[in-house]
């Protein structure tokens, strides 16, 4: 069966793009911009995954020169990096991160998050924590009053899957298993549905935490970010924790 798309739709569908992308765009220059003064010549910066930041990489490529090189959160993330010729490093070869940047699937105004939209959720978290400061770059359709209406991906070791779907039912989750997915450590991901709108997200990292199998989940609460820059149509706003 061949369905017709009218013109008009096709015409809709490209402006929105293009608006998500200035947004995303408008995001990481704001980064850009509030990193620009304290880079130095010894600086490492660590890096997250996804579209949001593929912008910051490339405005990034710019001041090359001015700081050291980056530890990317994703392989995908480290591909673009050394495209640019920015030097990589791993986390363990380095003593101190002054800045993590990265985006979110959804951030409160507490600035704890959902990430892990693109399965890299158990190295950005270990960077983050790792970061002195971590600057979240979002569109403000990230934004939500309470977190939980994105599903909340975990990263679980394959010989687990069974014992965590089982879990999951019974704390009253929807696990969907992401099938075919293999993430950057070897391990696969669930995404948990229905687990909305609670009211306490620490509480849920801490659960998600404690079972067995469950190498890490994507609940940021207990390491929210430091600094939200949130692009809108009208400008970037600046939200401190
Ligand atoms: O957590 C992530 C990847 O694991 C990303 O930060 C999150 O999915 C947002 O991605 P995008 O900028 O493409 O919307």
């Amino acid at each position: 069966m061949i369905f017709k798309i009218h013109k008009s739709y096709i015409k809709r569908y490209f402006k929105i793009l293009n608006n998500m992308n200035n947004l995303k765009f408008a995001a990481a220059n704001a980064a850009i911009e509030e990193i620009r003064s304290y880079l130095q010549k010894e600086t490492i910066i660590g890096i997250g995954t996804g579209t949001t930041i593929n912008f910051f990489i490339d405005l990034l490529k710019k001041l090359k020169g001015k700081f050291l090189g980056a530890v990317a959160s994703s392989q995908s993330s480290a591909i673009r990096l050394k495209k640019y010729g920015i030097l990589l490093f791993e986390l363990n070869d380095i003593k101190y991160l002054p800045f993590y940047i990265d985006s979110a699937d959804e951030i409160d105004i507490n600035l704890s998050m959902i990430k892990g939209g693109g399965a890299a959720l158990t190295r950005e978290k270990i960077i983050a924590k790792y970061a002195n400061r971590f600057i979240c770059i979002a569109d403000e359709t990230k934004l939500v009053k309470n977190l939980g209406k994105f599903p909340i991906p975990i990263e679980f070791i394959p010989i687990a899957k069974n014992y965590i779907i089982n879990k999951m039912y019974l704390i009253g989750a929807n696990p969907i298993y992401r099938k075919g997915l293999l993430t950057d450590n070897g391990n696969h991901i669930i995404d948990l549905y229905n687990l909305i709108n609670y009211i306490n997200p620490v509480y849920i990292e801490k659960l998600l935490n404690n079972i067995s199998g469950i190498v890490s989940n994507g609940i940021f609460a207990q390491r929210s970010a430091d600094l939200l820059l949130l692009s809108k149509f009208n400008g970037v706003d600046y939200i401190n924790r």
